[in-house]
């Protein structure tokens, strides 16, 4: 045991906090498997009875059979002994199916249940939380259930049957060997509960080792994550990092595998052991003759099949706190609240017209730092407004939160007269397209990316808004046409290229509220034409707001809101607010003038 004392294994008396409730929420789970569930107790009972069976009739076939030359009743005990052994393996089976079932089946409630919470989060939660860390969760936590299944309930409950139906009969058969057989068993208990004790705290540091080693490859290994460190030259830092958690990995797992092996050495051991201190004491009494041979023999059979149960019960609360454990990480995820959701009553926006007003809105992303304060203007319905600021000022959070990406601190945004917070999330996404600078393309062909905006679209839908666009051209022009599949983040389309496709998704979505931002990065002046002829096809007859980057926006707009350290501190047309000479005036000769060349005009893509 000495290897043990050579490594730091955290404090294994450590027991996990449980949370009141959280055993009837488990049982939750379990409930529609209940039918499963007998189905397991009856093989566990057969096996038991069939695991007992064996030894009495090595018991029969020493005492009775061989001695009295009975040789037709040794023939049908040993035909009873191999049927006994077949039966036994098929219920053993049938009771791996049963668990399975189970087992997947809670993992398949529970992960579409974390699915289903995780898209009703707020985007706060995907900007606070890394990737890779929920999908470790997801994975890691969900399939370790099935274990909680087998190796936790129904393991618990076989053993619990096999020890007491074996210690019941060996009392039965003998009671003085009996209770010989009881006296010894604390002997190996003993070291196996020091091993089980462990085992928990360096499981659970396993896990999380597993959780780091994918969060980082996760981040890495991601094409903007790979783009940074080329563009950086870490891939020597990264991989010292990834080594660093790799090598902390695999040395939890050599000692997870090694208090394994040390279970069975000593179950081994011991397993000699026990038989050895029955022969020696039922030898005598067979001397004696105060004992047949075949109780003897039969009860060293059964002293074995109790050091199995005996000492998995013995550390049985180890695997339920961790099993508990487990459930407690999977509910925290659970149970992070939805800050974003339909209030009671909330009603579908139904036909809109399309006025938008912000009345007072504040806004901090952290409760210490307003970003927003006391924002007010209007967007008459169909107007154009465009919002513009210097970088910082909080533009792109104004335009975050007209769809409900977040929710104003205080203040409110109407649409139509009403508060937004009315209507149901659904409908107000209905109602509302995105065009963000960063286009996202799912890593599939042109004609599913498109059709995600409006899923029951015709190919003719497609593409038309595909030609409004002006991206069905270059579409029509390559080998597999609609069908061709673009990389993860339509890496293999140009930027324009990407630009106009996500144009033309928002086009097909037909929303009567835009909210667009503009890119910053530049294209080419004939790119530039073909994005500047999409947008036009975008706006049309839509309520607009645009963040602003370029002079052709701002000269369209029918009034101008200009932000400054959130607030806003001009609003009008654009000769208005030349005529004041204020921070537009500034921003017009400084940003907007300079950017009246077509090769350094910034542009949109769409979500
Ligand atoms: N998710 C977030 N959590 C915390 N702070 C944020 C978050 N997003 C933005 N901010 C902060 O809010 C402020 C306003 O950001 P916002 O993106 O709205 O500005 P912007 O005017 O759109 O700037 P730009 O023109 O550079 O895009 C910034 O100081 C930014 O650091």
């Amino acid at each position: 045991m000495k290897f043990f004392s050579t490594y730091d294994w955290g404090d294994p008396n450590q027991r996990p906090q449980i949370r009141k409730g959280t055993l009837k929420r488990i049982m939750r789970y379990f409930v529609p498997y209940w039918k499963q569930f007998l189905m397991v107790l009856l093989c566990i009972g057969i096996s038991a009875l069939l695991g007992i069976l064996q030894p009495l009739i090595i018991k029969w076939i020493i005492d009775d059979a061989i001695p009295k030359g009975q040789t037709a009743l040794l023939n049908w005990l040993i035909l009873a002994m191999v049927a006994a052994a077949v039966a036994a393996s098929l219920f053993g089976v049938a009771q791996t199916y049963f668990n399975t079932l189970i087992g997947q089946g809670v993992m398949y409630d529970i992960r579409n249940g974390m699915y289903h919470h995780l898209h009703r989060m707020s985007l706060q939660f995907f900007t606070n939380t890394k990737t890779g860390d929920i999908m470790s969760r997801v994975n890691n936590d969900v399939n370790g259930l099935q274990t909680v299944v087998t190796e936790t309930i129904s393991s618990s409950i076989s053993n619990l049957v096999i020890a007491v139906s074996t210690i019941v009969t060996m009392v039965a058969l003998d009671w003085r060997l009996a209770a010989l057989s009881i006296i010894i068993l604390p002997l190996f208990i003993v070291p196996t509960r020091r091993v089980g004790k462990l085992n928990f705290q360096v499981k659970k540091n396993t896990q999380q080792k597993i959780g780091e080693l994918s969060s980082l490859m996760q981040e890495t290994l991601s094409v903007s994550g790979a783009m940074l460190v080329k563009a950086f030259v870490r891939q020597d830092w990264e991989m010292q990092r990834f080594a660093k958690v790799n090598r902390e990995l695999k040395n939890w797992q050599v000692r997870q595998s090694m208090i394994g092996r040390w279970f069975f050495a000593s179950i081994g051991f011991l397993s000699t052991v026990g038989p050895a201190i029955i022969y020696w004491y039922g030898g005598h009494a067979v001397i004696d003759q105060a004992i047949s041979l075949g109780t003897v023999v039969a009860f060293t059979a059964f002293l074995t099949r109790l050091f199995g149960p005996v000492s998995a019960l013995a550390n049985i609360h180890v695997n339920i706190y961790g099993s508990i454990a487990l459930f407690e990480r999977l509910f925290e995820y659970l149970d992070m609240p939805v800050e974003i959701q339909d209030r009671p009553g909330a009603k579908p926006l139904g036909k809109v017209k399309g006025k938008i007003e912000l009345v007072h809105v504040w806004f901090s992303y952290q409760s210490d730092r307003p970003i927003l304060e006391d924002v007010t203007f209007t967007i008459e319905s169909g107007q154009l407004v465009a919002l513009v600021g210097p970088s910082g000022a909080g533009k792109s959070t104004v335009a975050n939160l007209i769809p409900r990406l977040y929710d104003p601190t205080r203040g409110c945004i109407r649409i139509d007269g009403q508060d937004i917070r009315d209507f149901t999330l659904k409908s107000l996404g209905d109602a509302i397209g995105i065009v963000s600078q960063e286009t996202f393309l799912f890593h599939t062909t042109i004609r599913d990316n498109l059709r995600y905006a409006k899923l029951d679209a015709t190919d003719e839908e497609i593409i038309r808004a595909a030609k409004a666009a002006n991206i069905h051209d270059m579409i029509a022009s390559l080998p597999e046409g609609y069908d061709t599949v673009v990389g993860e983040r339509g890496h293999k389309l140009s930027g324009g290229e990407k630009q106009r496709i996500a144009i033309a998704r928002v086009i097909l979505k037909d929303p009567a509220i835009l909210l667009l931002d503009e890119a910053t990065s530049a294209l080419d002046s004939h790119s530039e034409a073909l994005v500047q002829s999409a947008l036009e096809e975008l706006l049309k007859s839509r309520t607009s707001l645009v963040i602003a980057h370029r002079l052709s926006t701002v000269l369209a707009a029918d009034k101008i809101v200009v932000l400054e350290e959130g607030r806003v501190v001009e609003q009008g047309t654009h000769s208005e607010l030349l005529a004041l000479n204020g921070l537009y005036a500034s921003l017009y000769h400084q940003q907007f003038k300079a950017s009246d060349t077509p090769s350094s005009e910034t542009n949109p893509a769409a979500v």
